[in-house]
């Protein structure tokens, strides 16, 4: 079966610490996966493996049939979208550019147009704000939009590479509900686009019904990997928060609560 991520025992150590402790798994073709883990399990070093950024002290990795260390990183990263807060420092670049030339500089992996646009690249970023239902935003610049319409902007402009991969680092971080919903609408369609998700969250209630597999990370190590139901269950996500919870589910997604074990709750 095709790919999409293969970890083979990736070991990534900084300063004498082990941040990544032999982490094995596989995102196969048709596959969507979410990240779970506390704050420090590791998760963004995780991407920046992924991504190309860190290079692993042991272990191999390959993504979207690249295998690092034998082919073009700048290449393989031109198919994969990435959305993270960390893209939150490229905001005094963004306030200037309208919502159009954002997502048509996804084209490029670039902040700002700086080459002269071609109409069916023009036509493609407007198709992409029309179908988040963006186009409002067209023509207006980022400095005026709300949080979620700059995050569903961002998401298009990662889009607007047609990735095979598209991850997202806590899209819905500091957003109100209903923002939050509206995030996860595009989030839900993103499948439906032949894409693969990789969504790293602390909320798992924002596993919606598209994402098909889950990966519990804490520690630097892994606690489980496989299909949601498989994984998202009280004992194996207590582990992984350190704290006892239950899951129960409704409407095809996943909730937390706290499983008060002196029985308070009663
Ligand atoms: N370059 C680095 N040098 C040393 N330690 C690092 C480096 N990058 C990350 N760490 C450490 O590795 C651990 C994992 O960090 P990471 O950012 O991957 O966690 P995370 O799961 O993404 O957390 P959060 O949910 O808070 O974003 C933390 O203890 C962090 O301090």
């Amino acid at each position: 079966m095709e790919k999409i991520l293969s970890l083979n025992n990736i070991i990534w150590r900084r300063n004498g610490d082990t941040i990544l402790n032999d982490i094995s798994f596989e995102v196969n073709k048709g596959e969507q996966w979410a990240v779970l883990g506390l704050n420090g399990a590791g998760k963004t070093s995780l991407l920046d493996i992924i991504m190309g950024y860190n290079y692993p002290t042991a272990g191999s990795a390959s993504v979207i049939g690249t295998e690092f260390g034998r082919a073009s990183l700048p290449d393989m990263r031109k198919r994969i979208g990435y959305v993270s807060s960390s893209l939150d420092k490229f905001h005094e670049t963004l306030n200037r550019e309208t919502g159009l030339n954002i997502v048509l500089s996804g084209k490029f992996s670039s902040f700002g147009i700086y080459q002269d646009i071609d109409e069916a690249s023009k036509e493609r970023a407007e198709k992409v704000l029309q179908d988040l239902n963006l186009s409002h935003l067209m023509d207006r610049t980022y400095n005026t939009f709300s949080q979620g319409e700059r995050r569903r902007v961002l998401i298009g402009r990662a889009l607007m590479g047609n990735p095979e991969l598209l991850i997202l680092d806590e899209p819905c971080s500091g957003l109100d509900i209903r923002a939050r919903e509206d995030v996860l609408k595009i989030v839900n369609k993103i499948p439906e686009e032949e894409r693969h998700l990789f969504y790293v969250t602390h909320h798992i209630e924002e596993l919606t019904g598209s994402i098909t597999h889950v990966l519990l990370i804490k520690d630097g190590g892994i606690v489980a990997a496989g299909p949601k139901e498989e994984v998202l269950t009280g004992t194996l996500l207590s582990e992984t928060y350190k704290t006892p919870v239950k899951v129960y589910f409704e409407n095809e997604r996943p909730w937390l609560v706290i499983d008060d074990v002196e029985g308070n709750n009663d």
